[in-house]
């Protein structure tokens, strides 16, 4: 059992606001947090096998990316400028149906690796070729929540539901606790009513929960209010989806009712800014979420549409977004950008055990460099970590207690070869 002490590092367990220790420790024993906090908070019979020398670094939750596909970076700035049905129809779904099993993988692993290098532990994803990227996830040391991405209507609608189910079997709780599963149906314009109701009776078969597109555009609001006459969220309320652990990613064109019953029912809302902003698919409450009690965590969705998978990038562009969109300055604080990247990313996808740094928890975290010109002087950390900092000041990442990244090298991926073999599936696909 790797017995881990991080000495001399700015502790923030994100447990509650001034949660800040100068000077503060952190003790790791196996995949778990043993203490982590102020200095002398860790036992003095503790004994550790490698001491990491924090001095100068903020020690933090790692940030949990709640929405993306992860082998679309194979897809990065091949379609870009486009509203969402014209992107999908005309460039995105054409190009995924020529995607093999192999492509999935490179664009997974390309995913996993960047992951790792701007600091994110934990994400959930919704995509094809479940297998490769659960893979991926095991040989890279990240954690994931994974889904295979369903439509209900054509030849492809019954092998998805199988292969969720098989996704489900297979690989819940692999890689030593790292993977959970849910299924991914991928909306309500691609999954009529009978379907998602075959899936939510699988969900509750397998106790597992579902991750779905909610609300994302003003074209799904015509459609479904003109096939159903009801919003998205209503429709899925009626037929029961909300009784059932939901993480409903984007949710941006939402009546005040359609609020209430997302907040009530406990739904996990992924708010995707940089996606909906490049798209131009709107603004979501996520204000009027908070306020109602919704939990509302961050995610980047695929880097086809991001066009990156920067979590701190995703804070600030949260933290901007809502305070021009309200004209309040004070509607999105730093500190709750830093929670729905951890805390409430980690409520959003059912993990209790992640998200904050804390004994018992997983550990789960990373080394941020504040040696940094632009990180001086330190006011207040953390708004630095959400207007000023940069991925590449993370420095160090520790995920289920291994370390993944040290010192900026990911220890547990080849990067040339990553980076090359996904240019050939890439152009591959693009028949360049
Ligand atoms: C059926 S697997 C997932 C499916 O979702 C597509 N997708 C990627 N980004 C978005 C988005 O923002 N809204 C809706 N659908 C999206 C992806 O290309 C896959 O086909
Ligand atoms: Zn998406």
């Amino acid at each position: 059992m790797a017995r881990i002490l991080i000495k001399g590092a700015t502790v923030l367990t994100m447990e509650k606001h001034d949660a800040v220790f100068h000077n503060g420790e952190v003790a790791i024993a196996g995949d778990s947090i043993i203490a982590a906090g102020p200095q002398g908070c860790v036992p003095k019979n503790f004994i550790a096998e490698h001491v990491i020398d924090g001095s100068g670094m903020v020690a933090m939750p790692g940030f949990i990316n709640c929405h993306t596909h992860a082998s679309m970076t194979l897809l990065r700035s091949y379609a870009d400028d486009l509203p969402l049905m014209k992107w999908l129809n005309e460039k995105i779904w054409p190009l995924e149906a020529k995607l093999q099993p192999e492509d999935c993988y490179w664009g997974a692993m390309l995913c996993c690796l960047e992951m790792i290098k701007s600091g994110t532990t934990t994400f959930a994803d919704m995509y094809f070729e479940m297998d490769e990227v659960a893979l991926a996830v095991e040989e890279s040391g990240i954690r994931a929540c994974l889904a295979r991405g369903m439509v209900g209507a054509g030849p492809a609608a019954e092998r998805a539901i199988e292969e969720n189910v098989k996704l489900v079997k297979d690989w819940s709780g692999r890689a030593d606790g790292r993977i959970t599963t849910m299924f991914g149906p991928h909306a309500p314009y691609t999954c009529p009513p009978d379907y998602l109701k075959r899936v939510m009776t699988l969900a509750e078969k397998y106790d597992a929960g579902i991750h779905i597109h909610v609300a994302e555009t003003q074209d799904e609001i015509r459609q479904i209010e003109e096939k159903y006459g009801m919003t998205p969220v209503q429709l899925l309320d009626s037929i029961g989806l909300f009784d059932l652990p939901v993480l409903a990613a984007h949710c941006v064109h939402l009546k005040q009712e359609d609020i209430a019953v997302l907040a009530a029912k406990k739904v996990g809302v992924a708010h995707c800014p940089a996606s909906n902003m490049k798209l131009a698919s709107g603004i979501a409450p996520v204000t009027e979420l908070l306020k109602a009690g919704a939990i509302v965590g961050l995610g980047t969705d695929g880097a086809a549409s991001n066009n990156n998978l920067d979590m701190m990038e995703e804070m600030r562009i949260a933290s901007l977004l809502h305070k021009i969109a309200t004209g309040d300055p004070m509607a999105m604080p730093s500190f709750k950008s830093l929670q729905m990247a951890t805390s409430n990313g980690a409520r959003v996808l059912g993990l209790g055990d992640v998200g904050m740094l804390k004994p018992g928890m997983k550990a789960d975290l990373i080394l941020v460099d504040f040696q940094r010109p632009h990180l001086y002087p330190q006011h207040d950390l953390i708004a630095h970590l959400v207007y000023a900092a940069q991925s590449a000041d993370v420095d160090t990442v520790i995920i289920n207690g291994e370390v993944v990244m040290e010192d900026r090298l990911v220890l547990t991926i080849d990067e040339e070869e990553v980076m090359s073999r996904a240019q050939e599936s890439a152009f591959r696909l693009a028949g360049r």
